[in-house]
């Protein structure tokens, strides 16, 4: 558990309760909210957004990641986010993988709760050996 926030973490628990406060959620009744930090310091949220076909649903990290490639940004430098209760919500396993797509070495995930960051990890702690774009691209960019 990490006891000291920084600036930036505290700028970034704003953001993160501003989107938890936009979730739609009204099924499990669990509001989840997720911040990315790009290249630039840009900021970019989402929210988990339910659906009544339940599998269509989205998670907040997914809302994150599409706003942000839709402002043109690839490249997660940092990822927040904050749900409900004691424990760690850290994004499930079809998040990380999305995550992965546009992570580095260096990117680190914030798990958040009201009182602060609670947790930070690195994408290759969520995800061992994971499959990524260098597979699939070619190597001369
Ligand atoms: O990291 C997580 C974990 C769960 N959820 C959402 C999915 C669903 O709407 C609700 C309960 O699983 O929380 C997220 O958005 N992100
Ligand atoms: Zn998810």
């Amino acid at each position: 558990m990490s006891s000291v926030n920084t600036l930036s973490d505290t700028q970034m628990l704003e953001a993160v309760k501003a989107a938890q406060s936009k979730a739609y959620a009204p099924y499990s009744k669990f509001p989840v909210g997720a911040a990315i930090v790009g290249p630039n310091g840009e900021i970019f949220s989402g929210c988990n957004v339910e659906n009544a076909s339940y599998p269509e649903g989205n998670c907040a990290e997914t809302s994150a990641i599409a706003a942000m490639v839709m402002a043109g940004v690839t490249q997660i430098n940092d990822m927040y986010v904050i749900g409900n209760g004691e424990g760690l919500v850290s994004p499930c396993g079809g998040c990380r993988q999305r995550i992965r797509e546009f992570a580095t070495a260096n990117t680190r995930i914030h798990i958040c709760g009201p009182e602060g960051v609670r947790a930070v990890m690195t994408i290759q702690e969520l995800l061992p050996h994971s499959f990524g774009p260098e597979q699939l691209l070619p190597a001369n960019e």
